[in-house]
């Protein structure tokens, strides 16, 4: 555990989680931004996985106490984050908007959340100085953040959001914008954090980047919490969705027939001389379409999946087709 320059709040975890969810839904009007989710995460990374508009930043915002549940109730270290302001004191939120004053330094601007967060005194430079170190940052802490790049950019906001040493730590999409080494790095310090006893919760809405963020992950889409569980698991999961795969052969008409008896697919249409297939087994459709083009004297020009967007993996979550 790292020194810390001022006494993280000693609030009480409950046995349910360090954040529980119990049957939360938020009404904006007609609309249904979350509906009846429950769960309950500790220490360590959990990844809130979701398309647009899923329900993420609600979600968020109910956990920090910046609005209230429709129903349902949250619990954020034992406590409601809209009554309890010591709770509200133990979360950081990095919110998804790049919200840097370009003109101060690193410093500066990290000082200015210990300011926010009710630190006074040498408690600032301690704590700013501290959240700079936790990201990487101290050397250039006296930089302006105008100079920064967007990896540097993202880590400040992190620093800002650390720099009274909460215990959950609430991030929505950080790696966006991110290039692979940023990204990484920026994931490594998720790890750090979680590992220091944190509860980190980092939103996405990325397959390959949640992959990377652990085994704990929670899907949501349309304000509903579709799965949960291991990413492998869930990788598999959608892995064993239909496929829709478009073949280009000189030959359409040939291939078709011959990939219908035998039963490699389960529904065809012929689209301007290409073949439309879905295909439950996307593997046994692999091995076995060139040995068949061969068998037919059939030329392949093309075999490309049609659905292989993270929206219609969300689809097959949410519909189960
Ligand atoms: N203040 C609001 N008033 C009305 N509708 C809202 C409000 N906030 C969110 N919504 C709606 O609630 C739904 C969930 O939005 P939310 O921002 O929580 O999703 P998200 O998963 O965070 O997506 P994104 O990453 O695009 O922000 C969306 O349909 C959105 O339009």
């Amino acid at each position: 555990m790292p020194t810390t320059p001022h006494d993280a709040v000693a609030v009480a975890t409950t046995l349910d989680g360090m954040i529980t969810v119990d049957n939360v839904s938020k009404f904006f009007g007609s609309v249904v931004a979350v509906s009846d989710v429950s769960f309950a995460i500790d220490a360590g990374v959990t990844a809130l996985l979701g398309p647009n508009g899923a329900g993420k930043s609600t979600l968020f915002r109910m956990m920090c106490g910046l609005t209230p549940a429709s129903r349902g109730e949250l619990r954020v270290l034992g406590a409601d984050p809209r009554a309890d302001l010591d709770v509200r004191g133990s979360i950081g939120l990095v919110p998804q908007q790049d919200a840097l004053f370009d003109h101060l330094s690193a410093r500066q601007f990290v000082s200015l959340a210990a300011e926010t967060q009710g630190l006074s005194g040498d408690d600032v430079a301690a704590a700013g100085d501290w959240a700079l170190e936790q990201v990487d940052l101290a050397a250039v802490g006296s930089k302006t953040v105008g100079q920064f790049s967007k990896g540097m950019r993202q880590r400040v906001k992190v620093a800002a959001a650390l720099v009274h040493d909460p215990k959950v730590l609430i991030l929505d999409e950080p790696l966006t914008g991110l290039d692979p080494v940023q990204r990484r790095r920026m994931i490594a310090l998720f790890h750090s954090l979680g590992d220091q006893g944190r509860c980190v919760l980092v939103s996405s809405h990325v397959l390959d980047e949640v992959a990377r963020l652990g085994s704990n992950v929670l899907v949501v889409a349309q304000g509903r919490l579709i799965a949960r569980g291991d990413y492998r698991d869930l990788r598999e999961l959608m892995d064993d969705r239909p496929h829709r795969i478009r073949i280009g052969s000189n030959e359409p008409r040939r291939l078709a027939t011959v990939l219908v008896d035998r039963g490699l697919v389960t529904a065809l249409s012929l689209d301007d001389g290409e073949v439309i297939v879905d295909t439950l087994d996307i593997d046994t459709l692999g091995r076995q379409i060139a040995t068949i083009a061969l068998e037919l004297g059939v030329r392949l020009t093309e075999i490309n999946p049609l659905d292989d967007d993270l929206e219609s993996v969300f689809r097959y979550l949410v519909e189960g087709r």
